[in-house]
Parts: C-alpha cells; sequence; structure tokens
C-alpha cells in the first residue's frame, strides 16, 4: 500500500474520495525493463542487437578512451570471477574482439554489471541514430508523463541500463521524444537498485525526502530496498513480466492507476 492509500478500498469505500497513488508524491521515480518498457523489447531486441553487434563495434573503437574504460571494467569483472572460481568463457587478451565470448555470456544471463550497461548503450547509439531501432513504451506511458508534469510533478529514471542507453531510449520511441518530460537519470553508477542506499542517494541528488518519492519497479527486490529508503512504492504488472508477485507491495498494471 502507497502511503497508506489504497485507490481501490477508497473508491469502492467511498466513491466521491478518491486518491490516487501519486497524490502525495512530487517525484515519480521509475523503471524501465518491465515498468515503462516491454521485457520483450529489451530480451527480444536490445540484448540481441548488442550481441550481434560487439564483435563489429569493439573492432572499430577499441581505441576510444570510454571504450576502453568499459573494457577495463569488464575485465577487473572477469578476474573477479575467476579469482572465485567461477567457470566462465575465456578472455583472450592478445586479440581486440577478446573479450567478447565474455561479453556474450554476460549478456546471455542479464548481468547487470556497470562496464556491461555502459558498453551496450554505445552499441545501441548506433541503433538508434541510423533508425534501426526504436524503443517501445506501454501505451500508458506517454498520457501519464504529461499528466504528472501537468500536475506539477517531476519524474525521474532509474535503471540498470546506462545513463545513455535510458537517455536514447526514451528520446527514440515510437511515439516520439519523450526526454522532454525527465528531469533526470541514474544508473548504477549510483549503486545498485536492491541496495537501500542507492535511494538514499537518489533522494539527495534530487533535493527531496525519500517520503515524497514513488517508486515504480517490476522487481520486489528493488522495492524492498526503496522503501527501506522510505520511499513510496508501487509494483509494475505488466504482460512478458519476469514475476507477477507483488509480495504485498501495492501493484498497478498500468500508469492509468497513478
Ligand atoms: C536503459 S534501456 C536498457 C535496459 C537494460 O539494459 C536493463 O538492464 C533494464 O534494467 P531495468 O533496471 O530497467 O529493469
Ligand atoms: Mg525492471
Amino acid at each position: 500500500m502507497a502511503n497508506g492509500i489504497n485507490n481501490q478500498q477508497l473508491t469502492t469505500n467511498n466513491s466521491f474520495m478518491t486518491a490516487l497513488y501519486s497524490d502525495n508524491a512530487e517525484v515519480l521515480l521509475l523503471d524501465i525493463e518491465g515498468t515503462t518498457t516491454p521485457v520483450d523489447y529489451v530480451f527480444g531486441v536490445l540484448f540481441p542487437f548488442a550481441r550481434d553487434r560487439v564483435t563489429d563495434f569493439l573492432s572499430t573503437y577499441q581505441q576510444v578512451t570510454a571504450v576502453q574504460t568499459d573494457l577495463q571494467l569488464l575485465r577487473k569483472e572477469y578476474e573477479q570471477e575467476l579469482a572465485q572460481g567461477v567457470s566462465v568463457p575465456h578472455w583472450q587478451e592478445t586479440e581486440v574482439t577478446g573479450a567478447v565470448p565474455y561479453i556474450h555470456y554476460l549478456i546471455s544471463i542479464d548481468r547487470k554489471s556497470t562496464g556491461l550497461k555502459s558498453l551496450q548503450g554505445k552499441i545501441w547509439e548506433r541503433g538508434y541514430r541510423d533508425g534501426t531501432l526504436r524503443s517501445q513504451i506501454f501505451p500508458d506511458v506517454k498520457p501519464a508523463f504529461q499528466r504528472w508534469i501537468s500536475a506539477g510533478k517531476h519524474l525521474y529514471i532509474f535503471s540498470s541500463g546506462s545513463v545513455q542507453a535510458q537517455q536514447l531510449l526514451f528520446r527514440y520511441t515510437e511515439e516520439g521524444d519523450l526526454t522532454g518530460f525527465i528531469s533526470g537519470y541514474f544508473d548504477t553508477q549510483t549503486g545498485s537498485k536492491r541496495e537501500v542506499q542507492s535511494y538514499a542517494k537518489i533522494a539527495s541528488a534530487i533535493g527531496k525526502i525519500p517520503e515524497k518519492i514513488l517508486f515504480i519497479s517490476d522487481v520486489t527486490a528493488e522495492l524492498k530496498a526503496s522503501q527501506a529508503a522510505g520511499m513510496q512504492t508501487l509494483f509494475s504488472i505488466r504482460t512478458g513480466n519476469h514475476s507477477f508477485e507483488a509480495e504485498g507491495f501495492p501493484a498497478i498494471q498500468s500508469f492509468d492507476e497513478v
């Protein structure tokens, strides 16, 4: 129950007194995959796009400093796994594209690591700019953005995808450029989405107390962390999501309810 308010109870018990989940929130903080955007688009379009192009991308851009930074982060992750005795695909250091098998592996297990997400964002950029990629958002997303902004609320995104990937996703949607609605973006550079501290940092960066922020996500571990930081929470139920078990969190199936 967000902030002790349950829409259905209020409308059922007291039809003249309808409160929306967002009434008491000044800021909406949104997850992407499974919340604004179908899981299918991320797993069925974005991940294969990065997987299929990473060899070519590294061959072309390996000397770019930002790409080298991503590779260094990935190398560190690889070495940590080896040190822990985890069996991972071999990284052939003498080859320009020697990291590819390990990167393919990370994509296949949906690893939410900063190096991978940063590299994926750079690969997707080319697809968005040349028109190969257009992002999908649920039909209720754009009207909700318009409604929330008109009501004086601010909108932020917190996703495991890099800030660059988030900005691209909202710039190149099938419904046009939505970035004008969004005040800011947070990714795993702020911290893991499953850690309380990340949400405290976000509240501080936004300049609001956590109680004024409503976080919406399809992952209850993320909701637990944000709730522990003091935020209001809603569980997102969307077609194609990995889990429909709200674990006691109030749930929505559309932003029309928010
Ligand atoms: C930012 S678009 C790409 C989405 C992505 O890579 C991802 O891992 C989605 O994670 P989320 O935290 O939005 O569920
Ligand atoms: Mg999600």
